[in-house]
């Protein structure tokens, strides 16, 4: 029997796993995310070997090997993508050595998820916004790139005040800062070069947008019944940012039907460019019926977290489903929310108190992620409510991550 490798419907003839028919997925990256896909692939069979940069990360605890390895070494990475070939690559996190990946699945040697230059465009956010405002002419804030604190002072007098700040490398907001004035351009240089993933020192300066509010889209590439890529939106994922990290989202965000229309017309052009199976985050900023692109996910989002209490099918296993060729239902089931938990603690091996009072809270339901280390504003679990609006469930998801206390223990 010969295995569908680099066929698009991988999910037409599932193997074993653990034997010489099984259906492979390697993870690049284990975090809570990848712990949520690493679960539902495994539900379908599938062999899961789980990567990611430090020992015991949430993903290692659940798949069937893993890996420590520093992603971002090319060398290193395809020397255990040739030891363990595996039949997908599914990519986690940004920062992995994408041109390796571009390089392997043009050799046909890999089939990257959703593709391996969807990969390469949005690890870095100078790919993903050129390709998004310059080539697809679709609605961004004005935005420059810069080398150096004197580009950088040029960049933001030239946007304007304010502006925001980023390393073109970085996720959950590392690095990222709000420059209300020319006189806090020094401190906000200094911080994206220290909150970057990658210390490449480029940063990114962007046009304050003053939306209404904002949203992710999750947007689904999957295989119909008429074995047709079909394009399907989950209804829009409201969400609260604090310092370039979420703290809270809910499902569905109400919004103006010309909004919506918008935003799945930009959702439908980005990810028609980027290909591939799978399911992705488009995170958009709305302002009455207008729409701005932010960024994009190629990938399940940590917004869309709530949507393992709010959906039928939840995005991991949508993008599970997806990327093996198999159908998907982007339904949502009840409104909801989610509220994340930090760690509140620099410490190894925390323990979290109030769970059960957290549960006591109706139509809640608690995730805690088992990361082996802490940070204060590290995200160590979530707290997940239905509700019949979302309003009360935004209030029962608050109160029950406010009731789960993470402590030191001696
Ligand atoms: N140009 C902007 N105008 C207004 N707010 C912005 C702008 N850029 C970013 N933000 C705010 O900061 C948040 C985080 O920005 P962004 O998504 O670019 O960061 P990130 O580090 O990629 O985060 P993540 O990995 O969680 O998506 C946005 O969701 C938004 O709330
Ligand atoms: N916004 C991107 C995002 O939420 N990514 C998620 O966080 C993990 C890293 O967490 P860590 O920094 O705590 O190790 C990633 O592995 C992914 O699951
Ligand atoms: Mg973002």
């Amino acid at each position: 029997m010969n295995k569908p490798t680099n066929s698009q419907q991988v999910g037409s003839l599932i193997g074993t796993p653990l034997s010489r028919t099984a259906t492979k997925v390697m993870l690049l990256g284990s975090g809570e995310l990848g712990k949520e896909v690493i679960t539902s692939l495994q539900r379908l069979g599938i062999e899961v070997i789980a990567l990611d940069r430090y020992p015991d990360a949430p993903g290692h605890q659940v798949a069937h090997r893993s890996h420590v390895i520093d992603m971002t070494d090319g060398k290193a990475l395809a020397e255990l993508i040739a030891l363990e070939n595996p039949d997908l690559i599914v990519p986690e996190i940004e920062a992995i050595a994408t041109p390796t990946l571009v390089e392997l699945e043009n050799a046909g040697k890999v089939r990257v998820i959703p593709t391996a230059r969807a990969a390469w465009l949005t690890m870095n956010r100078e790919g993903i916004r050129r390709l998004v405002a310059e080539e697809l002419s679709l609605p961004t804030s004005p935005y420059r790139f810069a080398d150096t604190l004197d580009e950088m002072r040029a960049a933001c007098d030239a946007i304007g005040y304010p502006c925001i700040v980023k390393p073109v490398m970085s996720s959950s907001g590392k690095g990222q800062s709000k420059v209300d004035n020319a006189s806090e351009v020094d401190a906000a240089w200094e911080y994206a070069a220290t909150g970057g993933r990658v210390k490449n020192g480029r940063v990114i300066v962007e046009g304050f947008v003053d939306f209404d509010y904002e949203i992710t889209l999750l947007t689904v590439r999957a295989i119909n019944a008429n074995s047709q890529v079909e394009t399907q939106y989950c209804e829009p994922i409201g969400h609260v940012q604090v310092h370039g990290d979420y703290v809270e989202s809910w499902q569905p965000q109400i919004m103006h039907p010309k909004a919506l229309e918008n935003a799945r017309h930009i959702a439908k052009k980005v990810t028609d460019d980027l290909g591939g199976l799978g399911l992705f985050g488009v995170e958009l900023f709305v302002k009455n019926e207008m729409v701005w692109f932010s960024e994009v996910s190629p990938r399940p989002h940590d917004t869309g977290m709530v949507t393992m209490a709010s959906q039928v099918q939840n995005e991991f296993e949508l993008h599970a489903k997806a990327i093996l060729g198999l159908p998907v239902d982007t339904s949502l089931r009840s409104p909801a929310a989610s509220a994340v938990i930090y760690g509140q603690h620099n410490a190894k091996a925390i323990a979290f108190e109030g769970v059960a009072e957290a549960l006591a809270i109706p139509g809640t339901d608690i995730r805690l992620f088992g990361k082996p280390e802490s940070f204060e504003r590290r995200r160590m679990g979530v707290a997940l409510a239905t509700a019949k609006d979302t309003d009360t469930a935004r209030v029962n998801a608050k109160q029950a991550a406010a009731k789960v206390k993470p402590m030191i223990v001696d």
